[in-house]
């Protein structure tokens, strides 16, 4: 176990002093993390796990306020997962805020501190390995057929997210069943923006008899109804003014069910009308003015298997969801905010609205 001091360097060591001493411990390795959660077993506290890539936004805190709320002790890890990158992906330039991410972590001890709201856990642990500590024997495949020791979770893991992404959930799996492993944790949280990988996550706890409660937490939103994603920072404000186009799409598509509608045709119709009109705008506007974007897809499925649906079945509800990629910006304008990769980088963006059952 590193102090944070050692783990974080001096600069942030000296901005952790004027803060206030950490208030949890950062691991890079397996053992002494593994110590940790022995003693606390041996308490009989109750760990609260929230996987995450860093980057961290108002999404990742609400998993650990849910976390804390419901354990004792609350672990984040912070680890950039290669092999869930395809080849081409953003591997190089995801966004890595290991500082800012330290101090969002310091605050919300703070407010867990304050709180009056009984039972209030805290975050006790960091987990930041390196690649070496999480794969071990091979370095890490991205390539479809790349070596190594892998989770696959299939057919789950080849629709929707992994129609375009093949690597993607194989990456995950892998990853959560090394993290659910080393932290031994009571509680997992994920957030229902991924809808996929929790979906990927509940089966495979299932199907291996993991012995953990997977939590989901629902999607926090900017105000004009973006879903948050550590991407977004790639966004830059042509981008990010069309973004919402996903959330209207699929809201459009949800008024539609709620007024009685159950078939494909007019749910999905109403959410490719939001999703049309918007592309035909941005086409009509000047290269050094508009944003356009792809539509990867916008699905409505079974909620169990992730199939196409023609039809909601009340009693079992739906999944509708979709991915949009924002293209590279066309013909930067001076002083324009490009966002980070200076507007270069496509960004894909996903949402999905939950249709429950009817009790
Ligand atoms: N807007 C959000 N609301 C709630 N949970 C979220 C939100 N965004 C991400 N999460 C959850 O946080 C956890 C860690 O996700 P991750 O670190 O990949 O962040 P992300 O914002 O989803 O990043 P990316 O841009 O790579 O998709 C996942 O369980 C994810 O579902
Ligand atoms: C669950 C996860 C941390 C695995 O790398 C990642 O897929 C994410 O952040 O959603
Ligand atoms: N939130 C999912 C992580 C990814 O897109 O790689």
């Amino acid at each position: 176990m590193l102090g944070v001091k050692k783990a974080l360097g001096p600069r942030v060591a000296s901005l952790a002093r004027q803060v206030h001493t950490p208030s949890f411990q950062v691991f890079r390795d397996v053992p002494p993390l593994r110590e940790l959660r022995n003693q606390l077993q041996r308490s009989d506290r109750t760990v609260g796990f929230v996987p995450t890539m860093g980057a961290l936004h108002q999404g990742h805190l609400s998993l650990i306020r849910q976390a804390a709320a419901e354990n004792t002790d609350v672990f984040v890890s912070v680890y950039v997962n290669p092999t869930q990158f395809g080849v081409n992906e953003d591997l190089s330039s995801y966004p890595r805020t290991w500082e800012s991410d330290v101090e969002k972590l310091e605050k919300l001890n703070g407010e867990f501190e304050q709180s009056s709201l009984p039972p209030s856990g805290r975050i006790t642990a960091i987990f930041a390995p390196t690649g070496q500590v999480m794969y071990p024997t091979l370095p890490p495949a991205s390539a479809i057929d790349g070596a190594g020791s892998f989770v696959t979770i299939t057919p789950l893991a080849t629709k929707l997210e992994g129609a375009s992404r093949p690597v993607f959930f194989r990456g995950v799996a892998t990853v959560c069943t090394k993290l659910f492993n080393i932290v031994k944790p009571n509680r997992v949280y994920f957030g229902q923006k991924d809808v996929q990988q929790c979906a990927i996550i509940k089966r495979m706890v299932k199907d291996f008899h993991i012995d953990v409660d997977v939590r989901i937490g629902s999607t926090m939103r900017e105000a004009d109804g973006l879903a948050m994603s550590s991407r977004n920072v790639y966004l830059g404000s042509r981008r990010r003014a069309v973004g919402p186009v996903l959330s209207e799409a699929l809201r459009a598509a949800e008024a539609t069910f709620k007024s009685g509608k159950l078939g494909r045709k007019d749910i999905l119709g109403a959410a490719n009308t939001i999703v049309d009109d918007k592309l035909s705008e941005q086409r009509s506007l000047s290269p050094s003015k508009r944003a356009l974007f792809e539509v990867d897809y916008i699905s409505l499925a079974d909620p169990d298997t992730l199939d196409e649906i023609e039809q909601v079945d009340p009693s079992k509800g739906a999944i509708l969801s979709g991915a949009v990629k924002m293209l590279p910006v066309e013909e930067p304008q001076a002083n324009e905010d490009l966002g980070a990769g200076g507007g270069s980088i496509p960004v894909r963006l996903i949402d999905n609205i939950i249709f429950k059952p009817s009790s």
